[in-house]
């Protein structure tokens, strides 16, 4: 099937290559010059392991274009997946959603075959049907479910196994009205082995939101419970090994630590509460949610104050920037709350990170500017005082921890071991 995906970044490019890697030809659209043209070069613009190799074996069944119109005419479907930011309130802005649904009704007026758009962003319950599509309406003149398909199929993959997770998911759903959108979605995810879920739209746009809320939730609860076996001298760990192991439960997503980041789940739950209350519910749970993540990433400090007091000009070293490993991604990382108390403390700050420092210096110029970056782990190590692990990566497991003070967000075994002093935040 001819494919275009509107929106090159985590989502839209992963998926796009994955529809190649299925057999299809895809469109790219963007409207950043600079992923245009890496795409165009078989460059991925963004860190996804085996993205690059996809991307050189596949060259000549995928482009890179501004053009809207060049990609709707030469395409049958069409995915939007661009960014759904949080406004300063926590609730969701549209303006790229409403950017891409103008843009594709215009080109729609000029086809005359049924196109079928889907919407991949995270929305909302009713932005498919109350946005999305009063918007393409009206911008081409047509109408939905008899000129063209519309439909919403949320994307469930995980940055830095994320080619995996799209190609292997634990379920697919599609959200659709009417017929023919679900014969062309059926026939696009036929290759894919698993579990097929049709709803309507809005049921597809809330499993989004309800799936997220709840891993964020899972992870809070963890934490919470993980604060209080700090406490008690107990390690979460083991507790959540025996707890996981109801299958009831599952053993998944109970890595306590410094909390969840990454372009999701704070942006998600925020924009979930702020729709439950608009519409007259107080979301108390996910309201706790959002509190206990707020209030993870400062154990750390308080830990890293146990051993060093006083950190007005000490040098303290962070592992880590990226929000998880096997990403450059730094959207809401604990990195940035971390450092920027270190900062407010007054000590130096010397970071590394395999991915994410560029990254990191460009999104967060506040202390981004006002840190040292270190190129490699062993150098960190060298001129800190005491370090800081914030982010998991896997190369942290190989560094040579001896003498050193080591505050352990995320559980690195062999700083446990081997650190002249340890702490780890929940166990
Ligand atoms: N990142 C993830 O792991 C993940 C997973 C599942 C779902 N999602 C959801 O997918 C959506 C995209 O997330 P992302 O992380 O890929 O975002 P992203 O910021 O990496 O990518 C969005 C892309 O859209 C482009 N864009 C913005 N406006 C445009 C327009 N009018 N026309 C064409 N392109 C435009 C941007 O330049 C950018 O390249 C969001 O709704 C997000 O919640 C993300
Ligand atoms: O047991 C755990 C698991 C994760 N995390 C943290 O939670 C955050 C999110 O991790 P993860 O879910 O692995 O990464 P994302 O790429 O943000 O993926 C989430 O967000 C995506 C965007 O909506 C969804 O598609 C995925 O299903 C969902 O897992 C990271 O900061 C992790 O460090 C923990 O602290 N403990």
């Amino acid at each position: 099937m001819r494919v275009s995906v509107i929106g090159s970044g985590y989502v839209g490019l992963v998926t796009g290559m994955g529809f190649v890697k299925l057999g299809n030809e895809v469109i790219f659209v963007d409207v950043d010059e600079r992923k245009i043209e890496m795409i165009n070069k078989a460059q991925p613009p963004i860190y996804e392991e085996g993205l690059e190799e996809l991307m050189r074996e596949f060259r000549g069944k995928y482009r890179a274009t501004k053009d809207y119109r060049e990609a709707i005419l030469n395409s049958d479907v069409t995915f939007i997946a661009v960014g759904t930011p949080s406004r300063e309130d926590g609730s969701i802005d549209l303006t790229y959603i409403e950017q891409a649904s103008r843009e594709i009704g215009r080109a729609l007026r000029e086809k005359d075959d049924y196109h079928v758009v889907v919407v991949k962003s995270t929305v909302l319950p009713g932005t498919t049907e109350n946005v999305v599509k009063p918007i393409i309406e009206k911008e081409s003149g047509k109408k939905a479910f008899k000129d063209f398909g519309l439909a919403m199929n949320p994307e469930f993959l995980r940055e830095g196994v994320a080619l995996k997770d799209f190609l292997n998911p634990d379920r697919i759903v599609i959200g659709v009205l009417d017929e023919r959108t679900r014969e062309v979605l059926g026939e696009l995810y036929a290759p894919i082995d698993a579990p097929k879920l049709f709803t309507d739209i809005k049921t597809a746009e809330m499993i989004k939101y309800a799936s997220n809320a709840f891993l964020a939730t899972k992870i809070s609860f963890a934490n919470e419970i993980g604060n209080i076996c700090k406490r008690l001298g107990i390690d979460s760990w083991k507790v959540f090994e025996g707890v996981g192991l109801d299958h009831r439960i599952s053993p998944y997503f109970f890595r306590t630590g410094i909390g969840w980041g990454g372009s999701c789940f704070p942006k998600d739950v925020k924009a979930l509460i702020r729709k439950a209350e608009e519409i007259g519910e107080n979301p108390i749970i996910l309201k706790a949610v959002v509190e206990v993540n707020e209030r993870q990433p400062l154990k750390l400090i308080e830990l890293l104050r146990r051993h060093v007091p006083e950190l007005r000009g000490k040098t303290i070293g962070v592992l880590g920037l990226a929000f998880k490993p096997d990403t450059d991604d730094v959207r809401e990382t604990r990195a940035y709350v971390i450092i920027k108390k270190l900062l407010e403390a007054g000590a130096r700050v010397v970071a590394y990170d395999p991915k994410a420092m560029g990254n990191f210096k460009r999104f967060y110029p506040d202390v981004g500017d006002r840190i040292e970056y270190a190129k490699s782990g062993e150098e960190v190590l060298g001129r800190s005082d005491a370090i800081l692990i914030v982010t998991e990566w896997r190369e942290f497991e190989e560094l040579d921890y001896s003498g050193k003070i080591v505050i352990d967000g995320r559980r690195v075994r062999k700083a446990e071991k081997t650190a002249k002093t340890y702490e780890g935040v929940c166990w």
